[in-house]
């Protein structure tokens, strides 16, 4: 089980690297992996769980995260009220196929399991993307995410390619956005 012992954090190079892709059938080791990292998810979005195991909860986790500099990151976003496409699965090989002009952005900004530090301002994203990937048995997906799954999944795929949520940080004018932007809780 992946405990935040186990989350490496900002200043470790893995969390800067280029990861490497991931080839099909996936080893027993990738196997593993994916599950541990969506179980981590799972298990943190469990208040009781969550407090009983220590962790911070979290809706996406990426492998360099956990030490695996590989193409492969789990996402689990909870179906609230309102909106009507939760996100849940093991991205794999992901690639964003297009997107939209529009930025969209965190009104709360974003924070990471793997820095400790809290980092205040707007985190500038594409509103709505296409991605595709692969899931765990190596079937093809294209799926249009908009808004918090989209968000969520780009936060991710950010750590495949060793960029931090801060890097997108305007620190002059943490607060300014293009106009256009949408923001959403
Ligand atoms: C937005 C949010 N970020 C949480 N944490 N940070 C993370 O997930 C980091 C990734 C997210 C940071 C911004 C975009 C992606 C982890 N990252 O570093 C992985 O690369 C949350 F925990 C959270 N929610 C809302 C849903 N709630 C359901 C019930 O359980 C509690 C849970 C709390 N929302
Ligand atoms: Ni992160």
């Amino acid at each position: 089980m992946i405990l935040m012992k186990d989350i490496v954090r900002d200043g470790d190079p893995v969390l800067r690297q280029e990861a490497a892709k991931v080839s099909f059938p996936l080893s027993e080791e990738d196997q593993k992996l994916a599950d541990d990292m969506m179980e981590y998810l799972k298990v943190s979005q469990d208040p009781d769980l969550c407090k009983k195991y220590g962790l911070r909860a979290g809706v996406g986790l990426a492998a360099p995260q956990v030490g695996a500099s590989k193409m492969m990151a789990a996402v689990l976003v909870p179906s609230e009220e309102g909106t009507k496409s939760p996100f849940t699965d093991v991205i794999i090989n992901p690639v964003i196929i297009s997107h939209s002009v529009q930025s969209g952005a965190l009104t709360e900004g974003e924070g990471c399991l793997s820095v400790d530090k809290e980092v205040p301002g707007f985190v500038p994203r594409h509103d709505r993307i296409t991605l595709r990937y692969q899931d765990t048995t190596g079937e093809t997906h294209k799926v249009r995410l908009k808004n918090y799954p989209a968000i969520v999944c780009q936060h991710e795929i950010d750590h495949l390619h060793g960029i931090l949520f801060y890097d997108h940080i305007n620190h002059d004018n943490p607060y300014e956005v293009d106009e256009g932007t949408i923001m959403f809780e």
